[in-house]
C-alpha cells in the first residue's frame, strides 16, 4: 500500500486473521499500524496485492459495495470522529439508526453503554464540551453499540487513565465472546497483557514480523512488572 504517489507505506504482508481472533498490534510510530488498519475497515485499497473480507474480494470490489461491507465493521478511530452536532448519545445511537432501530429500541442500549464507558451524566452533550478522554470512551461506545464482526481500534485507550483503559479492554473482550473478531493497535504493554489468549502481531517498517500473531503471544508480567 501506498497513498497517492508517495514510498510503498506496507509491503509483502501476508496476513490472515482467524475470525473470532483478538488481535493486538504494534509497531513503532509510523510503521504503518494505521494503515494496516485503513485497509480492514476498508477506508484504503491496496495498491496492488490481494484483500479478502468476510470471505470477499474487496480490494477491487465496486465502490457502491463498499458502505454494506462498512456496517460490518466497528471502527474506533485514534482521532474519534465523533460527529460534533450530535449529542453524545446521539452519536453513539447511529449505528442502530443506520441498521433501522426505532428510537424505543436504541434508548434502553445506548443509556447502558454510556453508563459502562462513565458517561451516564454526560449524554447529552455534544463532542466540543467534552474531554479528550471523554470523546474517546463516546467513539468506543459507538464502535460497539451495533455488535460489529470486526471491530478494528486505533490506540483506542490513548487518553484514558489506567483504569478506564482495562475497562474499556473488557468490553472488548465481552464483545469478542460475542463472537466478534477484534484488532486493537496499541503501544500500550499492560493493555496487551490483559488479555488472555490475544494474538500480537508486530509491524517494522511497513512489514509483519510475525503475521500470524501465532509466533507471539502477549508477554506476560514478571512480578517486577517486566515484560517476559
Ligand atoms: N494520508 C497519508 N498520506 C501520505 N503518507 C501517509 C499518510 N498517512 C500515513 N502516511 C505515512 O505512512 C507511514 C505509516 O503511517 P501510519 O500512520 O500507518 O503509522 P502508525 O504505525 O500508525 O504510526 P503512529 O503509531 O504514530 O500512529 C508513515 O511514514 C506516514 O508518514
Amino acid at each position: 500500500m501506498r497513498y497517492g504517489t508517495g514510498a510503498e507505506v506496507l509491503a509483502g504482508l501476508d496476513l490472515r486473521l482467524a475470525p473470532g481472533g483478538f488481535y493486538f498490534l504494534t509497531g513503532a510510530s509510523g510503521a504503518g499500524k494505521t494503515s494496516l488498519l485503513k485497509l480492514l475497515y476498508l477506508a484504503q485499497r491496496p495498491t496492488r496485492g490481494r484483500l479478502r473480507l468476510f470471505g470477499e474480494d474487496v480490494g477491487e470490489a465496486p465502490r457502491e459495495s463498499l458502505p454494506a461491507f462498512r456496517r460490518r465493521i466497528g471502527v474506533v478511530f485514534q482521532d474519534f470522529r465523533l460527529v460534533r452536532h450530535l449529542s453524545a448519545f446521539d452519536n453513539v445511537a447511529l449505528p442502530l439508526r443506520i441498521a433501522g432501530h426505532d428510537d424505543r429500541e436504541i434508548e434502553g442500549p445506548v443509556r447502558e453503554m454510556l453508563a459502562w464507558v462513565g458517561l451516564a451524566d454526560r449524554a447529552s452533550a455534544k463532542p466540543p464540551t467534552l474531554s479528550g478522554g471523554e470523546q474517546q470512551r463516546v467513539a468506543i461506545a459507538r464502535a460497539v453499540i451495533a455488535r460489529p464482526e470486526l471491530l478494528v481500534a486505533d490506540e483506542p485507550t490513548g487518553n484514558v487513565d489506567a483504569a478506564m483503559a482495562d475497562r474499556l479492554i473488557h468490553l472488548f473482550e465481552a464483545l469478542n465472546r460475542l463472537g466478534t473478531t477484534v484488532v486493537v493497535a496499541t503501544h500500550d504493554l499492560s493493555l496487551i497483557g490483559a488479555v488472555k489468549g490475544a494474538r500480537m502481531m508486530r509491524l517494522e517498517d511497513g512489514r509483519l514480523s510475525d503475521p500470524t500473531g501465532e509466533l507471539r503471544h502477549p508477554p506476560s508480567r514478571q512480578p517486577d512488572g517486566a515484560p517476559a
